[in-house]
């Protein structure tokens, strides 16, 4: 007995000073690496926070500097990134050199906890074999039909009562709140062919979305930190925040464990949804998981960033919302829903409005890769080997040497010649990435957006309770504006 005391007392003693060493050299890395000796004045505004003073989001910064370089590149010397807002570096990396600017391993350790081997977070191999699999899907006719239907249906039996019972009411609601839980809804039913029902008219707390909300914002703050030391000595004590990101992982685990179950059960060789297709040739469950998590985080928050800010442009710009009334009225008469996948093809005014808000407002706001060999930039940066290199899609959208004097006005008319919507270059508009890696599910997002906006706009005008307020983003993987969209909804008659 004594033996074994001694035993775990001595245990217990090399297990603590092992920790106070690790953790006293682990602060003495990260101080070097914090490259103190870094005193120019973005990395000091960025150190200090300074650039509160003048901007009230990080990208909003990141823009003005990004606008004021010669050659829209710039260096956050402390983060050790290279952001450009410059279209030709863009396709350069994105493209050209893709081999050498992979998502790279600081990424998929930052994101690894929370979407393990799912394709957002790896490279090679396996990242070809999800893709091959998901395009295959998410390419065909028929799946875009079926999602349109999916859509149509959570519209009409959801989102249309939801507002009604809330038109005319002096109530406030928020937008953003609701068009996650659309977004969620959809993105379950279609990739699993489950129905969480976040959308039932109580509002229901759905466990699974609220622990990956919390999972993808905790993980997302680790990329903000000067050094990774300090979460990793977080995670390894299970301490604050990475306490909570562990928790807020087994629950995400737990309920995906029970999709795949579920699943399985209900048999999935005949299903259309994409897990039904991957488990045919995927037997191991982590993986499945994985997998799940990532179409989770695809198809959830962007969708719903994207509308809230496209609701927020429209109350700002009444003149929009008239136009696109006015082509639907063209093309529905009176019909209130649409009734053909191929009419959308005809709202060339909607599609314009809907990228112009995507321009100002992407939903992924910057993307980072990491230089696998030293390189140099086409506007002659020199890239060393290591060098996290972000594109960054606000910026972008922003700038006025690639949209022009007007580059920050909301302005569907710059997409549409001759009254027809003309797409732009995916590198001087990354906002759904571009080049070997472009997401995947580009055309179901829009088709999902389009429909939605049809139905609202047709039924109801949505007000924002403060117009005078613009967006605040949280920091997260997806563009989230800080406590919501507050707005007010009337029916039209
Ligand atoms: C407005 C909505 C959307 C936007 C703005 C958007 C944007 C993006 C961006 C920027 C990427 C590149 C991310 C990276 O590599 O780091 C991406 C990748 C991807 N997206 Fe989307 N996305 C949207 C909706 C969706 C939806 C609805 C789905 C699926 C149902 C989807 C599926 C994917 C997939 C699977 C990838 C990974 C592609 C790869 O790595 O090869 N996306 N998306």
């Amino acid at each position: 007995m004594e033996l074994l005391q001694i035993l775990s007392i001595s245990f217990c003693f090399m297990f603590f000073s092992f920790t106070i060493l690790f953790s006293f050299f682990s602060l003495l890395v990260f101080v070097l690496r914090l490259k103190p000796c870094c005193q120019c004045d973005v990395c000091k505004s960025y150190l200090t926070s300074s650039w509160l003073k003048d901007f009230s989001n990080l990208c909003d910064w990141y823009t003005h500097l990004l606008g004021k370089s010669p050659t829209g590149t710039i260096h956050l010397h402390v983060l050790g990134n290279t952001i450009t807002a410059n279209p030709e570096n863009v396709e350069y990396i994105l493209k050209t050199r893709f081999d050498n600017y992979p998502k790279g391993k600081p990424f998929s350790v930052i994101l690894g906890d929370l979407l393990g081997r799912g394709i957002f977070n790896v490279d090679g191999d396996s990242w070809k074999f999800q893709r091959k699999m998901a395009s295959f899907e998410l390419g065909s006719v028929s799946v875009r039909m079926y999602a349109f239907e999916l859509v149509k249906t959570e519209i009409r039996r959801r989102l249309i009562p939801l507002l009604s019972s809330v038109a005319g009411k002096e109530k406030v609601l928020d937008l953003q709140d609701v068009l996650r839980r659309f977004s969620f809804d959809n993105i379950c039913k279609f990739s699993f062919g489950l129905d969480p029902g976040c959308l039932e008219s109580n509002l229901p707390v759905s466990k699974i979305a609220a622990a990956f909300d919390l999972a993808s914002k905790l993980s997302a703050e680790r990329a903000l930190a000067p050094s990774p030391i300090i979460w990793k000595i977080k995670r390894l004590l299970n301490l604050g925040s990475e306490k909570k990101l562990k928790e807020a992982i087994k629950l995400v685990n737990e309920l995906a464990e029970t999709m795949i179950k579920k699943r399985r059960e209900m048999g999935f060789s005949n299903q259309k949804d994409l897990l039904s297709r991957f488990m045919t040739s995927i037997n191991d469950e982590k993986y499945l998981r994985d997998i799940i998590v990532s179409f989770l985080l695809a198809g959830r928050d962007t969708v719903a960033a994207a509308l809230t800010s496209f609701f927020w442009l429209l109350s700002q710009n009444p003149q929009v919302e008239s136009s696109i009334r006015d082509e639907l009225n063209k093309i529905m008469g009176s019909n209130q829903e649409l009734d053909s996948f191929d009419a959308l093809s005809n709202m060339h005014y909607l599609n314009a409005a809907i990228h112009e808000s995507m321009r100002l407002f992407p939903p992924v706001q910057f993307d980072s890769k990491f230089a696998q060999e030293d390189d140099i930039l086409p506007d002659g940066t020199f890239i060393s080997k290591g060098t996290r290199v972000t594109y960054h899609p606000y910026g972008m959208g922003r700038m006025e040497r690639i949209w022009g004097p007007d580059c920050t006005e909301f302005k569907p008319e710059r997409w549409l010649k001759n009254g027809r919507f003309v797409p732009e270059s995916p590198f001087k508009y990354p906002v759904f990435q571009g080049g070997l890696r472009v997401c995947l599910g580009k055309e179901m997002a829009l088709v999902e957006m389009k429909c939605v906006a049809i139905a609202v706009i047709r039924k109801f005008n949505i007000r924002v309770a403060d117009p005078n307020e613009a967006p605040r983003f949280a920091p997260g993987l997806t563009a989230t504006v800080r406590g919501g969209l507050p707005v007010m909804v009337q029916e039209i008659n």
